[in-house]
């Protein structure tokens, strides 16, 4: 079992269009990676790239101890799950997931077996003399998956696997897919831009935007920790209070309240507040950090409401939004909430780099 390595990986397809910049990071054979991040920032190129169907402007791809950068991808002993499964729709599920080894020259009995094996771990035994036109969206989706699965690869690269799914169906086959990666003591690398597919089934997360890698964690780390305004604003639902305040002596000014600012070397203009809804409460007995504000909007969750609060403030009004327990009496008025010390997060206003980077 290898790890799989990018060095310094770049793709320029035009002086304009440069998708990836500079992306470094490993992915051992006990980890499951996932390239988040939004719309058109890399994460499909970067996979694309790692196994071969793009070709790297610089840098390079490292499987063990082998430069792989210019490898042809039939060498390179990858399997991809693809978005729209790429079955072959003449051909039954057997065959679909039998192709692959039937290429390579696998004896009969060997491929019979390896079959066996897959669709066992992914539920297909009763399917396998169907069409993929026969089946429902979760069964393609796991025939496409059991496909790279037959194949026991070096390395197993997916995606946006579920996106064609429903919200139920995806559940379902995000936690067979968590189950099924995890036997596999092999790196996976995942693409995704659901935040919540990137938290669930990653041991390592690494969030791109602009073809930049923003932060590389574990998912706790990415949530808890944000490196920067960017993955701040992208990691959570719903999204981080990020407010732009001015400072005074060392405090933030949130409208007519001081919040004070953490320990840092100088003390800015300006800075960035940011806090969680989930974090923001009614206070106790010992909160500090309290402010008043204006109840405007009040959002029904299920679980819990999410509350507008408009701070009055000399600019333009200032919302912070808390989460709170549907029990929580909450009526359109005025409303006094808690931020909690340990639960801010302060963010440098031109960098938007975090100012604060705390210890797990
Ligand atoms: N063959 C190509 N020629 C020119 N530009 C391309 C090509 N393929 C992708 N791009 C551009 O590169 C950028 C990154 O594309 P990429 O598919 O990697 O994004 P992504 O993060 O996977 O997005 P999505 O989530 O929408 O799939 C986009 O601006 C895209 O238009």
């Amino acid at each position: 079992m290898a790890t799989l390595e990018l060095k310094n990986l770049n793709k320029t397809y035009s002086p304009k269009v440069v998708p990836v910049k500079d992306i470094s990071l490993t992915v051992d054979d006990n980890e499951f990676l996932t390239l988040l991040g939004p719309s058109g920032c890399g994460k499909s190129t970067t996979l694309r790239m790692i196994a071969g169907l793009e070709e790297v402007t610089r840098g390079h791809i490292i499987l063990g101890n082998e430069d792989i950068t210019f490898k042809r991808p039939g060498d390179r002993n990858m399997a991809m799950v693809f978005q729209s499964y790429a079955l072959y729709p003449h051909m039954t599920v057997y065959e679909n997931l039998a192709s692959g080894l039937k290429l390579k020259k696998v004896p009969h009995g060997k491929i019979k077996q390896r079959v066996a094996e897959v669709a066992e771990i992914l539920g297909l035994e009763e399917l396998l003399q169907r069409k993929p036109g026969q089946l429902s969206g979760g069964q393609r989706q796991r025939v496409a998956v059991g496909r790279a699965l037959v194949r026991n690869a070096q390395v197993y690269l997916l995606d946006e696997p579920l996106s064609n799914l429903d919200a139920l169906l995806r559940e379902r086959v995000r936690a067979d897919i968590k189950q099924i990666f995890a036997a596999q003591q092999v790196p996976v690398v995942y693409v995704t831009h659901d935040q919540t597919e990137a938290m669930t089934l990653s041991t390592k997360v690494a969030v791109l935007n602009n073809g930049y890698v923003q932060q590389l964690d574990p998912p706790a780390r990415i949530y808890n920790h944000p490196a920067n305004l960017f993955v701040a604003g992208f990691v959570g639902s719903p999204q981080m209070n990020l407010l732009t305040l001015p400072c005074q002596g060392h405090h933030a000014i949130l409208g007519g309240f001081q919040i004070p600012l953490p320990d840092i070397p100088t003390v800015p203009p300006q800075i960035v507040l940011g806090i969680r809804p989930e974090h923001v409460r009614i206070p106790q007995d010992r909160d500090t950090n309290i402010i008043k504000g204006r109840v405007f909007l009040v959002e029904n969750l299920g679980m819990h409401n999410l509350v507008s609060v408009s701070i009055a403030s000399q600019t333009e009004p200032l919302t912070v939004r808390a989460l709170l327990p549907p029990e929580q009496n909450i009526s359109n008025g005025e409303m006094t909430l808690a931020l909690p010390h340990e639960n801010i997060h302060w963010f440098d206003v031109e960098s938007g780099d975090s100012l604060v980077r705390k210890s797990e």
